[in-house]
């Protein structure tokens, strides 16, 4: 078993939990409501910029040129290919660039890019494997709806059809092996703190659906 495998194993019941929240079923069936997809694109959207610089973070941290370029791909593939897509929502409902950019993260959103950015400073091993679940998490479930048939909406089917191609699925197999490389010549102590950080990363993604769900807000 790899190590990626073992990490997958061990988040199960958190991935499955994600797979079932209203949010993921209802872009899968076509039957989600706009407003908590537009929280969705608006949160996305200022959580990919903070993404965007744990990419940069990694590249400055990478200890070769391959991965320097890897990471450096994963930053413009962010910025330009995935944001583009936020951008296309956006427009559809009449929300501007400018307006997107200035959206204020909910707490959900203010925690997970804070803990993203602060592992993109721990160093590179940590980055990548708090950066893990992100990149694998949307492609397995992009994948998963897929598989299940995509629905008859435009704007989820473009969703599903994003996640699940084979720009982002070849990129997500590159972080794995990333992972299993750096995990190979790892000590336990360092294994255990991929593993924490990649559970970690796990659950917030779970709350980032949530969060959008319940359109969150900081309570005073
Ligand atoms: C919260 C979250 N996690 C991951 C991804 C995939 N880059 C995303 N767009 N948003």
């Amino acid at each position: 078993m790899t190590f990626t495998d073992e990490l997958r194993e061990v988040a199960a019941p958190i991935w499955d939990a994600t797979m079932e929240h209203p949010m993921v079923r209802g872009i899968g069936d076509g039957t989600l409501d706009e407003e908590p997809f537009r929280e969705w694109v608006r949160q996305d959207y200022v959580y990919l910029i903070e993404y965007g610089r744990v990419f940069a973070l990694g590249a400055a941290h990478a200890p070769d040129l391959d991965r320097m370029g890897r990471f450096a791909t994963l930053l413009h593939e962010t910025l330009d290919t995935e944001m583009d897509l936020h951008r296309a929502y956006a427009a559809e409902f009449g929300v501007s660039e400018a307006e997107l950019e200035a959206t204020e993260p909910n707490p959900t959103t203010r925690a997970y890019t804070d803990f993203l950015v602060r592992a993109g400073h721990e160093g590179f091993e940590e980055t990548v494997a708090a950066l893990l679940p992100c990149m694998w998490g949307f492609n397995e479930t992009g994948l998963r709806l897929a598989e299940a048939g995509v629905p008859d909406h435009e704007r989820y089917a473009e969703w599903i059809e994003t996640y699940s191609g084979e720009e982002f699925t070849e990129l997500t197999a590159w972080c794995r092996e990333l992972m299993d490389d750096v995990a190979a010549d790892a000590p336990e102590p360092d294994r255990e703190r991929y593993r924490e950080l990649f559970l970690t990363s796990s659950r917030y993604e779970y709350m980032f659906w949530d969060a959008a769900y319940r359109r969150e807000g900081w309570p005073v």
